[in-house]
């Protein structure tokens, strides 16, 4: 049995997405220190459940004290059943791990106890699972509510999309998403010498229509002072905010860092996640790129209206291997006419690195392109995204 709720009683109507409200629940704990008199009114409902105990009856914690401490007494006893459901959609990884976190803190002591529950099976599963830890702690620092006055502050969000197709139409070739990353799981560090801002005018110099930032800093070295420097230096591209969102909280935070775009990998979020992100990137303005790796999350993209941009990961991210031929097989047939009806526009990403590779990928169907390692290893990026496209992209 499933129950849908909403964080708090005090929610505007207005800023409800219209449907379906009913939306995963990941963490009891961290809800419910939302302080519940403060305003949070003008936001979205950002957390509710789609849960059940152990004995199979809903929780409900909609809106009285005496429920809420039902809520953690039962706590204990509520099943995984997110990631029962996540596998009914064919998503592989454990959103945390299954027997609690493997890091224990005693007094000033750390240590690890590992066992098969608490392992993550993969890289994917293992950024997944510190994301949350991470987001977690950021969450205390910095509840929702105090992220509406950074929002209204923050430069309002640039047109991401339109910079893709304003590209495209121009050059005829797809539009690049140049991404500004030092480090990575698979590579280690790119470039000992990195200076984002420095990378990202060379990238809007030697013509990319968008740029993409990692803010992620413990597998990425990245972070969101990269972002909104990038921002506040000047760069007139509008900025994609390359993070792993497993909370919608993380929304508003990149928005209030300046983001104009975000990403949500199908891999790690399950449908109703992605149709209240996508409905939360809306409403606050932000462009929702969902990335895909295999033909199963792309037909579930294809089932979820609103979508406008999907990237193809040609990277295996819980295997690391890169095949571009991916781009192509999931753009052929039933699911490239799919696509070509509902107007979405296709992003090829990762292991471009050729005139011939760009060709190949343009061929198969996409229009826009999102690249990191190929560009930011060149001394001068700017040249380096002439020699991946063989030829200067802007006059
Ligand atoms: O790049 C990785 O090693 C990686 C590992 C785990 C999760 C994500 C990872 N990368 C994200 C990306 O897919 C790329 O940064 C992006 O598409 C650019 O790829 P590339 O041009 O090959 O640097």
């Amino acid at each position: 049995m499933q129950e849908s709720i909403c964080a708090t009683s005090r929610l505007s109507l207005n800023s409800i997405p219209s449907s379906p409200v009913n939306h995963t629940f990941y963490d009891t704990r961290f809800t419910f220190r939302f302080p519940r008199n403060k305003h949070i009114a003008s936001f979205p409902c950002i957390r509710a459940q789609q849960s059940e105990t152990t004995d199979g009856s809903a929780i409900d914690i909609q809106s009285n004290d005496s429920k809420v401490n039902a809520l953690d007494i039962k706590e204990p006893k509520v099943k995984n059943s997110q990631d029962d459901i996540a596998a009914t959609q064919g998503i592989k990884i454990r959103r945390r791990p299954p027997t609690g976190p493997p890091l224990h803190y005693v007094g000033p002591f750390e240590f690890r106890l590992q066992n098969e529950g608490n392992t993550p099976r993969n890289i994917l599963e293992e950024i997944v699972w510190n994301k949350d830890t991470e987001v977690a702690q950021m969450r205390e620092k910095k509840p929702l509510f105090s992220l509406k006055k950074a929002m209204d502050i923050a430069p309002p969000p640039r047109d991401f999309i339109g910079a893709l197709k304003a590209s495209y139409l121009q050059t005829g070739m797809p539009a690049l998403i140049a991404e500004v990353k030092k480090a990575s799981p698979s590579r280690g560090v790119l470039r000992e010498d990195f200076d984002p801002v420095e990378i990202a005018k060379s990238y809007e110099k030697g013509g990319a229509a968008c740029l993409s930032v990692l803010t992620d800093a413990k597998y990425f070295q990245g972070s969101y002072e990269n972002l909104e420097a990038i921002r506040t230096a000047g760069v007139k591209c509008p900025l994609l905010c390359k993070e792993f969102i497993v909370d919608a909280w993380q929304l508003y935070y990149a928005r209030a860092k300046g983001a104009d775009a975000v990403l949500l990998i199908a891999a790690i979020l399950q449908d109703l996640d992605i149709k209240y992100m996508t409905k939360i990137c809306k409403l606050i303005g932000l462009t929702a790129l969902v990335e895909v790796h295999d033909e199963n999350e792309m037909d579930r993209m294809l089932e979820i209206n609103g979508i406008e941009l999907i990237g193809i990961n040609n990277r295996n991210l819980e295997t690391f291997e890169v095949d571009i031929s991916n781009t192509k097989k999931l753009l052929e047939g039933e699911r490239g006419e799919k696509i070509r009806q509902k107007g979405i526009i296709v992003v090829g990403e990762s292991g471009l690195f050729t005139p011939a590779d760009v060709a190949y990928v343009q061929e198969a169907g996409v229009k826009a392109i999102l690249v990191g390692e190929s560009l930011v290893k060149q001394q001068d990026p700017a040249k380096g995204i002439a020699q991946l496209f063989g030829k200067q992209i802007l006059d």
